[in-house]
């Protein structure tokens, strides 16, 4: 019987948050390619200034990290992030007519601040274990939907929603989450109960705010005032 392993433990844990994303609205339309732009341009503005945020979890990966390699490893995925997963983003503002200065201006919508200001409460006070454990789910999500879409009939014509799916689906982004899970696992290892208690609860939090975060893209939150 293989050894279980801690990944594991996190993904069974968050299956039926997993699960929720995935029958979301926003994620079904854009599947089956009904999704309105405007909820998508939406989308793209908040997970711009979102993942600026996010990407500074990798440089505090970096730091906290115990070896070269390690430290080298979140490095390139701080560069992929602001390279090549935000020029994404910027290709997107460009054929909607978004400039730079409006993308990089957006303000952040109330989910959108609260799960920046978790992980980034998450990256200063915790350990490395910890900040993976909080960004292992937008890595692993996001790579589990790609996949996923990949393979349904007819997603990958569509002609505004192909480079979303190709960007996350591609084989470079799981082999970056499978590193990242890799790491979780090493990370995990010979820790106390109450440690890795305390990381699945870090994922599971991480976990609830990726459908938070869909959620609000669809319904085009706003602040009261
Ligand atoms: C909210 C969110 N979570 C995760 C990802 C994938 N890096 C993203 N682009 N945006």
């Amino acid at each position: 019987m293989p050894v279980s392993r801690f990944s594991d433990r996190l993904y069974h844990s968050a299956h039926e948050i997993w699960a929720k994303s995935h029958q979301h609205p926003f994620l079904t339309e854009l599947r089956e390619g009904t999704l309105d732009p405007r909820r998508f341009i939406y989308y793209l503005k908040q997970d711009y200034v979102y993942l600026i945020d996010y990407a500074k979890l990798f440089a505090f990966g970096s730091m906290k990290a115990g070896d070269m390699e390690t430290m080298v490893k979140f490095a390139e995925l701080l560069h992929s992030t602001l390279h090549v997963e935000m020029a994404l983003h910027r290709g997107y503002a460009e054929r909607f007519g978004v400039t730079r200065e409006e993308l990089e201006q957006t303000h952040p919508a109330p989910t959108t601040v609260a799960y920046t200001k978790y992980l980034l409460d998450v990256a200063q006070q915790g350990s490395l274990a910890e900040v993976v454990a909080a960004l292992l789910p937008c890595m692993w999500s996001y790579q589990e939907i790609g996949a996923t879409f990949m393979k349904i009939p007819g997603a990958l014509e569509h002609p505004l929603y192909r480079e979303w799916i190709l960007m996350y689906g591609s084989e470079e982004f799981e082999a970056l989450t499978n590193w990242c899970i890799g790491l979780m696992d090493r990370l995990a290892e010979g820790l106390p109960e109450r440690e890795l208690a305390q990381l699945e609860e870090r994922f599971l939090m991480a976990s609830k705010l990726e459908y938070l975060f869909w959620d609000m893209a669809y319904r085009q939150e706003e602040w009261p005032v």
